[in-house]
């Protein structure tokens, strides 16, 4: 007999899509990974094709159902997490995008944004959005389709155009065009979302230039978002959850209490302090965003984001070739000449958090003639450690609750499958660093809030329980030693941003 206890999760991420099939405990039966093409049409610009995005979802479902043998209908429900900011412009009678999507990572708005402050609203935009002015979030990159895509603010100001997050887009199709909804997370995102009011800002979209009618309606992150339309997976199956991929993390994570901190190592790393129920805006250059909401209650986090993490070790590979394989960087790091202080800024599109500069490019330091893939290899790594200090201690430089939750670190995402970076995270942050059990935290959070509203999982506070330590790695690197690294990281930072 046919039962409906399945859940789907839907992760949309920058470099692959994966759908994660999960039984009603929330247990792996299936899983399906895709990767799809990057396009850097010029220096600092990043794109994805649409089409790409929905076929590697679609492909990615589909089989993870192949292999967990479990058909539509016995799908209670599909959550979707998401690559957040990422942003595309579609017409809403073809479905079709005007324009590839136009990437978090990509930077063609910094003139656009350096305008924005000149004009006087970088505290505007804090205020009301927790964010800063950054080419980063989606709304710069909404106003660029407008005005450079032929046609289109005409057609956006007829009511024609939609605008969406990954996630609004992946609805959009996943309903056949039914339903045009995001959740409060990815709205956080837009740098157009008030985040304390929880709507779209009239005086931003008027600055920015944006009609209203191009915006998805916004919701909580579990909540029944539409129904798939048949010919997908053969059943209507309800989208019962939606956070971006950092939030969801966040609940996979089971950060509910505030001061409980977690760090996602994909692409990019994302660190996010449960912050409680109001918004801390940051006087250290951090984010304040939305974490989650039910009911209509949201509850806010701090978040320090980094643009380049894993990136770094796809650069090895793709761009030097000093390795086949991402797990190759640990033993190689492990052999690293000791005496050699080699650093790696990897600000291959600028830096995030916490010194937002948009126009700093990547850059090696203290490179001799004996220097090779290992020295390369470990600091790569070691990048991705420093990066995480310099947003931790901005985290408790900003909030007192910080240094009391943030006494441990919880970790997720692919790099953290690396024993040598983990460790050597735990000494430069001198921190426990926790590896859970489920590495796949962020699907995870996403099958947990459709799970959640489709009355299958239990509160938050209940789940929380059920999260598993894997593996804790204990701060060992004498305090001489980490103290000359991380003098040696902040060295090479200061000589590698322009202002
Ligand atoms: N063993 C490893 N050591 C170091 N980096 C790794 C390892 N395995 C995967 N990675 C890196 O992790 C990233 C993939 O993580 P993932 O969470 O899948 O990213 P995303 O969701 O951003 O696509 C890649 O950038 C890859 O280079
Ligand atoms: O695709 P990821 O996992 O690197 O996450 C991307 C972030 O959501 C960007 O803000």
């Amino acid at each position: 007999m046919a039962t409906t206890r399945h859940i789907l999760a839907i992760d949309q991420g920058t470099t692959s899509s994966r759908a994660i099939l999960f039984d009603a405990t929330l247990r792996v039966v299936a899983t399906a990974q895709r990767e799809f093409p990057q396009h850097f049409p010029a220096s600092g610009w990043v794109e994805h094709e649409p089409e790409d995005l929905w076929e590697s979802v679609l492909a990615t479902c589909r089989e993870a159902m192949a292999k967990g043998r479990v058909s539509g209908n016995e799908i209670a429900a599909i959550g979707i997490t998401n690559q957040r900011e990422t942003t595309l412009v579609w017409d809403r009678r073809t479905g079709q995008a005007i324009h590839r999507a136009i990437v978090w990572q990509d930077r063609r708005t910094a003139a656009a944004c350096a305008k924005l402050s000149e004009a006087g609203h970088d505290s505007l935009v804090s205020e009301r959005t927790g964010l800063r002015i950054d080419p980063y979030f989606s709304a710069t990159k909404i106003a660029w389709l407008l005005d450079n895509v032929p046609g289109a603010r005409k057609r956006a100001e007829a009511g024609e155009l939609a605008f969406g997050t990954v996630d609004s887009f992946l609805l959009w199709r996943l309903t056949g065009g039914a339903v045009h909804a995001t959740d409060a997370t990815n709205a956080a995102r837009t740098m157009l979302f008030d985040i304390r009011r929880g709507v779209w800002d009239a005086d931003l979209l008027k600055i920015l230039d944006i009609p209203a009618s191009l915006l998805p309606e916004v919701k909580d992150c579990a909540g029944l978002f539409g129904r798939t339309a048949p010919e997908h997976f053969g059943a209507t199956i309800p989208v019962r959850g939606m956070a971006g991929d950092q939030q969801a993390a966040t609940i996979g994570q089971a950060c509910f209490t505030p001061g409980m901190v977690k760090s996602t190592y994909g692409t990019g790393c994302f660190a996010l302090l449960n912050t409680g129920s109001e918004p801390v805006i940051s006087q250290n250059r951090l984010l304040s965003t939305i974490a989650y909401q039910f009911g209509g209650k949201r509850s806010y986090a701090l978040e320090g984001s980094i643009f380049i993490a894993g990136a770094a070790v796809q650069w090895l590979r793709d761009g030097l070739g000093i390795i086949e394989k991402a797990s190759e960087t640990g033993p190689l790091a492990e052999a690293a000449d000791p005496s050699q202080a080699v650093y790696l800024v990897p600000a291959f599109v600028g830096l995030g958090a916490p010194h937002w500069d948009a126009e700093a490019r990547g850059a090696i330091f203290g490179l001799t003639r004996n220097s090779g893939p290992r020295e390369f290899a470990r600091a790569a790594l070691e990048s991705v450690c420093y990066q995480t200090l310099d947003l931790l201690e901005a985290m408790q430089a900003d909030w007192p609750g910080a240094r009391q939750g943030g006494s441990v670190l919880r970790v997720d995402g692919g790099m953290v499958a690396s024993d040598w970076t983990m460790q050597r995270l735990a000494d430069i942050l001198g921190l426990p660093v926790d590896r859970p059990e489920v590495l796949e935290t962020t699907a995870l959070g996403a099958a947990y809030l459709a799970g959640l509203d489709a009355g299958l999982l239990p509160e938050p506070e209940r789940f929380a329980d059920l999260w598993r330590l894997e593996h804790r790695f204990m701060p060992g690197m004498a305090a001489t030693q980490r103290e000359r690294l991380v003098k040696g990281w902040r060295d090479s930072v200061r000589r590698t941003l322009t202002a």
